[in-house]
C-alpha cells in the first residue's frame, strides 16, 4: 500500500495542481498552505513523504523540518524551493531531507523524484523489519499423505489466494498450526511482504499491547524511544498471532478494531496510522465454547474465522506418522554427522499404534532421539521411548488377569512383565529398566530374585 503524501505550500495554484497530479497517479494526498496546519496533519495521520515549500507564511519551513526529524515516523522531505533559496535548499539537505527541486518544474520531474524517494522509503522499512523478522518464505515442511492432511492442504491453498480475509487454524497443540500459517502466507499474493509472528500468550497483557501496536516516545516511563508496533512491521504482508484464545478481554476489542478498520494508533500516540495486514490466528482452545462463557468476544471470534482451517490431532492420520518420522529422520542425521541408518520393521508398528499427545512435534521428538541413540544403525523399539514401547493395547494384556485367571502373587506377574520388557529391549538391561521406571541395580536385583525363587 502507497503511504500517504503531504503538500505543504501555500501558493494556491502549486498546491492544487500538484495535489491533483499526484491524487491522479494513485496518491493519497493531504494539502497544507502554512505551516500550522502542517504541523497539524503531521500529529494526526503518518505520512510517507512531505513535499515542503520553504517559505511559508507563518513559519519557516526548515522549522518544520525540524520537527519532522524529531517525529517518529520521520516521512521523507522533499524540499520545492525556487532558484535564489538554493543556500537554504542545501542547508535543508544537511538537516536531513531528502532532496529538494527548483520552482517552477516539470510535473514528470516531480513524479520520478517522488518515486525514487517512496523506492527509498520502502527499503528503509524493508531493512527494518528484517531485522525484526526473517521473512524467508520456506515453509519447514508439510509433510502428509492422509486424505484428512490433503484435504487441509487443499483448503489452505485455496484460503491463501482469497484475498485477506483473516483465518483462524484450530488444532490441538504440535499439529503444525504455524506451518500451516506459513504456508498461507507464501503462497499468496503478499509472499514478498513481511511474515511477522506473535504469541499472544507469551507476554503479559500490557508489553503484548506495546508489542502489537508501537507506542510513542514517552508513552510510559520506560518508553524513551519511540518504537513501531508489529502492526506496522507486517504492513503489506501477515501478522501470525499464535494462541489467540489467550488473548485477554482488555485486548480483545482493541484487536477487533484493527481488524474492522485496518487502522490504530500507537500507545501514547494521536496519530491514526492505516496498514495493509492480513491476519491469520491460531487456537488449539475451544473458542466457540470461550465465547459462551464470555471469555472470548464474540464479534472478534467470527472476524478472525472468516477462513477456518481445522488441523487433525495425529492419531487421527495415522497414515501421516511414517512419511513424518522418515521426513524428520532424514533432517536429523545430517545435523547429528550420522549415515541415515531408518526405520527397523519393529519400530514401524509401535509409531504408528502410538497415541501422540504431544502431535507432530512429539514425534519430531523422539525420531531425534532415536537417531542420536541408534547412530548409523536402524531405529527398532528399544530406541524408543517407554511410553511407546510399552503403551500398546498388546503390551497392556500382558499382565492383566482374565475373568478365568486364579489371581496370582505379584512377584510372578512383576517378574513376567520384566521379562517382557526385556524382551522388547532386546535383552538391554539399561533400556528395560529405564522403560519400567526402575534403576539398573533394582532390575538386577529383581532379576536375580526371580531367578533363585522356585517355581510356583
Ligand atoms: N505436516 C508437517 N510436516 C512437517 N513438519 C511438521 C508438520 N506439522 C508439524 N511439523 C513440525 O512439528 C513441529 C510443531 O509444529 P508447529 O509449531 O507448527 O505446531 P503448532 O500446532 O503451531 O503448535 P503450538 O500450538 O504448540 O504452537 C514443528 O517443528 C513443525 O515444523
Amino acid at each position: 500500500m502507497r503511504e500517504p503524501i503531504l503538500i505543504v505550500e501555500d501558493d494556491n495554484t502549486i498546491r492544487v495542481t500538484v495535489g491533483n497530479f499526484l491524487a491522479r497517479q494513485g496518491y493519497d494526498v493531504e494539502v497544507a498552505e502554512c505551516g500550522e496546519q502542517a504541523l497539524a496533519l503531521l500529529k494526526e495521520r503518518s505520512f510517507g513523504l512531505v513535499l515542503l515549500d520553504l517559505r511559508l507564511p507563518d513559519m519557516n519551513g526548515l522549522d518544520i523540518l525540524a520537527r519532522i526529524k524529531e517525529s517518529d515516523d520521520q516521512p521523507l522531505v522533499i524540499i520545492m524551493t525556487a532558484y535564489p533559496e538554493v543556500r537554504t535548499a542545501v542547508a535543508a539537505l544537511k538537516a536531513g531531507a531528502y532532496d529538494y527541486i527548483n520552482k517552477p518544474f516539470d510535473l514528470e520531474d516531480l513524479q520520478e523524484l517522488i518515486r525514487r524517494a517512496m523506492e527509498t522509503r520502502r527499503l528503509r522499512k524493508e531493512v527494518e523489519w528484517r531485522r525484526a523478522q526473517s521473512n524467508d518464505c520456506v515453509i519447514e515442511g508439510l509433510i502428509g499423505e492422509s486424505a484428512a492432511f490433503r484435504q487441509m492442504l487443499d483448503m489452505t491453498e485455496r484460503i491463501a489466494s482469497a484475498g485477506k480475509i483473516p483465518v483462524l487454524i484450530r488444532g490441538e497443540s504440535g499439529t503444525g498450526k504455524e506451518n500451516v500459517a506459513k504456508a498461507i502466507h507464501c503462497r499468496s499474493p503478499r509472499a514478498d511482504g513481511p511474515w511477522v509472528t506473535l504469541n499472544c500468550s507469551a507476554l503479559p497483557e500490557g508489553l503484548l499491547e506495546s508489542e502489537l501496536f508501537g507506542h510513542e516516545r514517552g508513552a510510559f516511563t520506560d518508553a524513551k524511544q519511540m518504537k513501531r508496533g508489529l502492526l506496522e512491521l507486517a504492513d503489506g504482508g501477515t501478522l501470525f498471532l499464535d494462541e489467540i484464545g489467550d488473548l485477554s478481554l482488555t485486548l480483545q476489542p482493541k484487536l477487533l478494531r484493527v481488524l474492522e478498520t485496518q487502522s490504530f494508533r500507537r500507545l501514547g500516540g494521536q496519530k491514526e496510522i492505516r496498514v495493509d495486514v492480513r491476519f491469520v490466528s491460531a487456537t488449539h482452545r475451544d473458542l466457540p465454547a470461550m465465547v459462551k462463557d464470555g471469555s472470548f468476544r464474540e464479534d472478534l471470534y467470527y472476524r478472525l474465522n472468516v477462513g477456518a482451517i481445522d488441523l487433525p490431532p495425529l492419531r487421527e492420520r495415522r497414515e501421516d506418522i511414517l512419511p513424518l518420522a522418515r521426513y524428520f529422520l532424514d533432517k536429523t542425521a545430517p545435523t547429528i554427522g550420522i549415515e541415515l541408518g531408518g526405520l527397523d520393521a519393529s519400530s514401524e508398528p509401535l509409531l504408528r499404534a502410538y497415541g501422540w499427545p504431544g502431535n507432530v512435534r512429539e514425534l519430531r521428538n523422539v525420531v531425534e532421539r532415536a537417531a542420536i541413540l541408534a547412530r548409523s544403525e536402524l531405529i527398532t523399539a528399544n530406541h524408543l521411548p517407554r511410553e511407546i514401547a510399552i503403551d500398546q493395547p498388546s503390551s497392556k494384556s500382558v499382565a492383566m488377569p482374565t475373568g478365568t485367571d486364579r489371581v496370582r502373587p505379584l512377584v510372578e506377574i512383576e517378574a513376567e512383565y520384566i521379562r517382557f520388557a526385556l524382551e522388547r529391549c532386546a535383552g538391554n538391561k539399561t533400556l528395560a529398566a529405564e522403560m519400567l521406571g526402575i534403576n539398573r541395580v533394582t532390575l538386577r536385583n529383581k532379576l536375580r530374585e526371580s531367578d533363585e525363587r522356585p517355581e510356583s
